[in-house]
């Protein structure tokens, strides 16, 4: 395959979303947090691959259609006969979004540092990486570290998502893998909720010097519909929120980061690359589903032109 500037490794499933709070009707779409992001990245014209395992199963085979429509190179997609593609449920409540998972012992939680295509990563400009891929087994986890070590050998530059889903692993196991990838990555993109669990604290001010401390040369606080902060050793700069009819938060996070690996790749600095990124996610909370509602750029542009950020 040829290099593609933006690369990303994990776990992709399937997902059922309930329609609305109470209902027991679910409708099918694609997830996978790091799946989210790179579609997120191709919707706005970034070029981009994929690493994972699949089964060798139907939803294996919806997930390397959805990537091909969306322009996600599949070359570096495995399948394994003996372990299926994972899936999850979303259901809505009083207090958001809840995930429930069928996904233990799923192909991708096989993957092992074997399975990584070196030159793919080595080809690319940034690699994007997750602590769900950490959380989902100890063989993905190592995985996780040793595609960094290959970007980071190759100049490539690493951003990481903590993405702390606490169903998967233990807050401590957590808290101490990803302190330990916050010190190898070269963006770390936190949401608010993420970090209030893994510092302790729940000031952003706090939050961020806790990210800086982890040894993150660049934090970018992701805070819902209040915005977003780019914070470094030197500066901390705050980007407004955007209103919006949201619905669903599901996949937010990760069209932020698909978004802001874009509008890097394509050259823009941090600050503007977040403004950006920080509209496409707005946007993603319009509709249901972690991918049908990631926009594309032309929209995410609209709404940079026509809106004013909330205060
Ligand atoms: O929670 C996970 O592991 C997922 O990847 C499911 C969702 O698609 C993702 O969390 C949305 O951010």
């Amino acid at each position: 395959m040829g290099k593609v500037d933006i690369v990303s490794l994990g776990e992709a499933m399937i997902e059922f979303n309930q329609t609305q709070p109470g209902s027991r009707e679910y409708l099918q779409g694609y997830g996978g947090d790091t799946s989210n992001a790179i579609i997120a990245a191709a919707r706005q014209g970034a070029s981009t691959a994929y690493i994972t395992l699949l089964g060798c199963d139907t939803f294996g085979d919806e997930l390397v259609a959805l990537w091909e429509r969306e322009n996600v190179s599949t070359a570096a997609v495995g399948r394994d006969p003996d372990a299926p593609t994972a899936v999850y449920f979303v259901t809505h409540g009083p207090t958001g979004h809840q995930f429930s998972y069928l996904r233990a012992g799923s192909a991708a939680s096989r993957m092992t540092p074997a399975d990584l295509p070196r030159e793919v990563i080595e080809g690319a400009k940034y690699l994007h990486v997750s602590a769900i891929s950490q959380a989902i087994s100890a063989s993905a986890c190592d995985t996780v570290f040793a595609a960094i070590e290959i970007a980071r050998n190759a100049g490539v530059k690493v951003v990481y998502d903590s993405n702390l889903r606490l169903k998967l692993w233990p807050l401590a196991r957590a808290r101490a893998v990803i302190r330990e990838t916050i010190s190898q990555c070269d963006v770390f993109l936190p949401s608010y909720d993420d970090v209030v669990h893994l510092a302790g604290v729940d000031d952003a001010e706090g939050i961020i010097d806790w990210c800086l401390a982890a040894g993150a040369p660049v934090a970018v606080l992701k805070l819902g519909k209040e915005g977003a902060i780019v914070a470094t050793t030197q500066r901390r700069t705050k980007v407004a929120g955007q209103r919006v009819d949201a619905v669903d938060a599901t996949g937010a996070g990760d069209t932020f980061a698909g978004a802001l690996l874009a509008r890097l790749a394509a050259g823009d600095e941090i600050g503007e690359a977040a403004r950006y990124a920080n509209a496409a996610a707005a946007l993603a909370t319009t509709g249901y589903g972690a991918v049908a509602p990631i926009p594309r750029a032309e929209a995410v542009r609209a709404l940079l032109a026509q809106r004013t950020p909330a205060r």
